[in-house]
């Protein structure tokens, strides 16, 4: 045998995994085809939040309009891109290195499987005991006329310049906090959603709050309408034409529909891993339908969400089994947080599904209302609770600039089941949102 293990793909649902493995002793590989490290280091979060952050400023200080800031600044695109490149570019080299240092090989280029103890890449030919499919998603393309013209979530965080108007296929999360940057940035943008609302998984009513503070700042959205073309004018333009009849002119159209999962190239029938159209299927232990094949991360046909902290929980999983551990998986609950401004997160039970459960209770919290003070003058900024009858905080759906760092601090709540005295047996930084909120939460625990 080659290696003992060898991960297909080099993102989070490989990388952690490889060097939990490779510290104790086996002789570990990641086989990559584009850059070390995957889609959230390269194409995705850390570029995404770098180009946010701009953005995020001047939306902290449109608060203080008229009450002590009388400008907002503008934000110079090719700067920020060229400090995007300088900070993310090297991220994949630096991985790598470490990575060699843990005595991890690297393989550059595309593997297939050959059987299931063999993969060939590059006209070359490894094995090992055991596999981990770890080749992650990559965005959708509508299957329309035109869907050439149409651009993803890769070729905006490398924008040279931004263009004057953008068009976003999808109202999810990559279009939410895109068309957040793009606006911040200058753009005029414009988003067409299918759906008949925005952020899907997210509380309704924030999700609706989000748009309608968007389309106050200029931003427009389309609900219920299909792009059914795309097409190059003579000027440079593109042509944006829906199912229902509408027509839009703009410089750029982004194709926000989705991702689909990587398992096409790979030769799963020939050495029969199963899939379906959602990913690859796995039990309990993350074991495929071949026995020393497993799958993490993105790839996985899964309800959990595709996350980079669930990529990585399921990498450390992966390696324990690989270790020894007989336990079969068992997530924690999981925070999700948009990006769009303001932010919105989820976290456990969503109150949709706590209206159809008798045995559960919703609390609203307005506090930015009342802790305007603290919470950067963010009015509108709101928690509500999901309890059990045991008075158990078991979910919540979150609004507002604090939500990211909120819904973290939900997470031991939920998963340790606190109750009212641990949290006020604590003490806390003040004033801070976490700070603040932890303790009203507090009230309506046992
Ligand atoms: C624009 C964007 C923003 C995002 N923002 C967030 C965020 O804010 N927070 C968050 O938690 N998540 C975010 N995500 C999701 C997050 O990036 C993914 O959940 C995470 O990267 C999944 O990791 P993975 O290792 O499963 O897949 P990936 O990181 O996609 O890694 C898979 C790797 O496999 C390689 N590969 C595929 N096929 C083969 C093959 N046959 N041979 C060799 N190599 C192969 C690919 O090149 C890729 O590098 C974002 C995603 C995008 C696109
Ligand atoms: N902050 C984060 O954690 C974060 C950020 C970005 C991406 N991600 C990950 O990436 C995944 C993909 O994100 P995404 O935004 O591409 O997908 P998404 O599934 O979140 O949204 C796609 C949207 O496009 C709409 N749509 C589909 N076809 C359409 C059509 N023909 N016309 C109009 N609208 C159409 C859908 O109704 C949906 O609302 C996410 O599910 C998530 O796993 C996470």
């Amino acid at each position: 045998m080659d290696y003992d293990v060898i991960f297909i793909g080099s993102g989070h649902a490989a990388w952690h995994g490889a060097q939990t493995l490779a510290r104790s002793g086996k002789k570990v590989a990641l086989v990559e085809e584009n850059k070390v490290a995957g889609t959230c280091t390269n194409f995705g979060c850390n570029a995404k939040i770098l180009l946010d952050g701009p953005a995020e400023m001047i939306h902290h200080l449109h608060h203080y309009h008229g009450i002590g800031i009388n400008d907002t600044p503008n934000i110079i695109w090719p700067e920020l891109m060229a400090y995007k490149h300088q900070v993310i570019d090297p991220l994949s080299g630096v991985l790598a290195h470490k990575l060699s240092v843990d005595g991890i090989g690297i393989i550059n280029g595309h593997a297939k499987f050959l059987n299931n103890e063999k993969i060939i890449v590059a006209d070359q030919v490894y094995q090992a005991e055991k596999f981990v499919i770890a080749t992650g998603q990559r965005p959708a393309k509508l299957p329309i006329s035109g869907s050439e013209f149409m651009k993803d979530s890769t070729d905006f965080l490398d924008l040279p310049d931004m263009p004057k108007s953008i068009l976003f296929v999808g109202a999810g999360y990559i279009a939410m906090e895109f068309a957040s940057i793009a606006y911040a940035a200058g753009s005029d943008v414009t988003l067409i959603e299918y759906g008949d609302h925005a952020l899907s998984g997210f509380d309704e009513i924030y999700s609706q709050k989000v748009v309608d503070d968007m389309t106050e700042r200029g931003i427009h959205f389309t609900f219920k309408q299909a792009v059914s073309s795309v097409s190059l004018l003579e000027n440079g333009q593109y042509q944006v034409n829906t199912a229902q009849g509408e027509t839009y002119h703009v410089d750029y159209v982004m194709d926000t529909t989705g991702r689909v999962p990587n398992i096409e190239e790979l030769a799963l029938d020939d050495i029969n891993v199963l899939y379906d159209k959602q990913g690859i299927l796995v039990n309990d232990h993350l074991q495929t339908s071949v026995d020393n094949i497993y799958a993490s991360g993105d790839v996985i046909s899964k309800t959990i969400p595709r996350l980079t902290p669930t990529a990585t929980f399921e990498s450390n999983y992966i390696a324990s089994v690989l270790l020894g551990n007989q336990e079969p998986i068992n997530y924690p609950v999981v925070p999700t947080v948009a990006f769009t401004l303001p932010r919105v997160a989820q976290i456990g039970v969503t109150i949709d599904e706590a209206a159809k459960d008798d045995n559960l209770q919703v609390h609203e919290i307005p506090y930015g209302r009342v802790m305007r003070f603290q919470t950067l003058n963010d009015v509108h900024a709101a928690i509500k609770i999901v309890v059990n009858k045991n008075q158990q905080l078991v979910g919540a759906a979150l609004i507002g600039d604090f939500a990211p760092e909120v819904v973290n601090a939900l997470v031991p709540v939920i998963n340790q089941q606190y109750t009212s005295s641990d949290i006020t047996s604590q003490i806390y930084a003040f004033p801070t949102a976490s700070g603040i909120i932890l303790p009203m939460i507090a009230n309506y625990l046992a």
